[in-house]
């Protein structure tokens, strides 16, 4: 061989170990997801490094990646169920990789119709020939072919024989959530409530920082940014926008303009009847949404004292101070199940945002419905009694306690408030007056709101305004 052709050789076998070390988003939403599904990893803590991670990625491969990622963890009761039934493996005892192959190429053949079903094959066998898998690659292949080939409403289960398994794998959620649920509400209220999970999230909500522009401004700023922006439903400091690439390289989001929050959550701020000068403290804080609402409203005066248990939570809280410029705002480190001498009746309102199940965000964070358990959701509702009792104490008296969680389960939520009140100085108050007229809510008068995904166009979300006796 002369040196040319050697040359040439060397440089075409480079060329293709360098293809084959190049992960494509295919493969790159494939190691997510083994990460999360086998190791327990929290799925968008990992999803958000994968992206950060690789710096070539075009828009269109980031949204691929994280419908692909998203989508097979939202539907994986579903996925699995199919699976079974087409596979002479049961899933449980298929390879690690092989079992999160099959659960997003099935992912795409049944929910993205803009990928050709043989698009999907093909891919899913060369990524198991890739990854030294060559003798599984016809069993990969046969098993999605045979999916491709039939429709899957031969074999999931009927609802009029049995409406909690039918549930369960129509809607991807565990049998015990919907049990639950069924005994709090009606069957067609469940029914929304878990369809929610897969409504449309190309839309982000936003709370416009209103000390540095209004929402009109905004939007006007986004816009020329390219971004497309439309009103909240049901408050005029929220926005919701899409078409962005990532939310680090908004302009107008590092100028602190906005910030991300659910306008379930941005109640907090309104129900709490800030005041000038107001001293607040938010005892479990990170990363500080509705401390940073609470800091604008005191507009310039009072001070937030915005705690959590951790340095990295607390660090979470010091960055969105200082991208929103707020000088009435401090973070501390302590941890809400330990009494703090120094701030017994120090505070005009106490916000109790409380660790919980966070059932009532299973469509934005799917990994919670898996991996909450009802012993774990009755230890929840022992630590938010535990801090309730602790924190309650820093309230002065005539001010005010906002308890809040992100889930819809009673005992996390009024069982707790009623525990609440028959042990401690403190009532229930009208929120009426500050939420607006429009609002649909039976329980504004008597001083709680249970918000319901599915039903409001919101999260799951409670919160209750608790005075404390003069
Ligand atoms: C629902 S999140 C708070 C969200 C926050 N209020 C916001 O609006 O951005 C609950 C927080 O409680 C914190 N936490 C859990 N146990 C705690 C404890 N014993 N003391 C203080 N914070 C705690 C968690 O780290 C978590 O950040």
């Amino acid at each position: 061989m002369t040196d040319e052709k050697t040359a040439g050789k060397k440089k075409a076998d480079k060329n293709s170990q360098k293809q084959n070390t190049v992960k494509l988003p295919r493969e790159l939403a494939l190691d997510t997801l083994i990460e999360i599904l086998e190791k327990g990893d929290f799925s968008h803590t990992l999803l958000n490094k994968t992206l950060k991670n690789q710096k070539n990625l075009t828009k269109q491969d980031r949204s691929f990646i994280t419908r692909l990622v998203e989508g097979t963890l939202e539907r994986l009761i579903t996925l699995d169920y199919i699976l079974d039934a087409y596979s002479k493996v049961k899933v449980k005892k298929m390879k690690p990789f092989i079992r999160n192959l099959l659960r997003m190429s099935l992912y795409q053949l049944k929910y993205m119709d803009q990928v050709p079903d043989s698009a999907v094959c093909n891919e899913s066998v060369k990524l198991a020939e890739k990854r030294g898998f060559k003798t599984l690659s016809g069993f990969v292949n046969g098993v999605l072919r045979n999916i491709a080939r039939s429709s899957e409403n031969d074999i999931l289960p009927s609802e009029e024989k049995d409406k909690i398994t039918f549930l369960s794998v129509f809607y991807s959620t565990p049998q015990w959530i919907i049990e639950k649920w069924l005994r709090e509400y009606d069957y067609n209220t469940v029914k929304k409530m878990l369809s929610a999970q897969f409504e449309e999230k190309s839309y982000t909500t936003i709370r416009v920082n209103t000390a540095m522009n209004t929402s009109k401004e905004l939007a006007e700023i986004l816009k020329t940014e390219g971004i497309e922006v439309v009103e909240g439903s049901y408050l005029s400091c929220a926005l919701k926008i899409r078409e962005f690439d990532s939310l680090d390289a908004i302009k107008a989001f590092q100028e602190g303009r906005f910030t991300v929050q659910d306008e379930s959550s941005m109640f907090i701020g309104l129900i709490a009847g800030i005041k000038e000068n107001n001293r607040i403290i938010d005892v479990c804080g990170a990363p500080g949404g509705k401390a940073l609402h609470a800091a604008e409203l005191l507009g310039g005066t009072g001070m937030v004292e915005t705690r959590d248990v951790s340095d990295f939570k607390v660090a979470l809280i010091q960055e969105n101070i200082k991208r929103m410029g707020f000088h009435n705002m401090k973070a501390v480190k302590k941890d809400a199940t330990v009494k703090d001498e120094e701030s017994m009746d120090q505070a005009d309102i106490v916000i109790a945002d409380l660790p919980c199940s966070g059932l009532g965000v299973i469509g934005k964070k799917p990994d919670i419905k898996y991996n909450m358990t009802e012993e774990k959701q009755q230890e929840l509702v022992k630590l938010q009694r535990d801090i309730l009792s602790v924190v309650n104490g820093y309230v002065k008296k005539g001010g005010t306690l906002i308890y809040s969680t992100c889930t819809i389960n009673p005992d996390e939520n009024l069982k707790n408030v009623e525990w609440f009140t028959e042990n401690y100085p403190f009532q229930l108050t009208s929120i009426e007056d500050c939420l607006p007229d429009e609002f649909p809510c039976a329980s504004k008068k008597e001083g709680y709101l249970q918000l319901l995904p599915g039903v409001n166009d919101t999260d799951g979300f409670f919160m209750a305004k608790l005075k404390k006796q003069l």
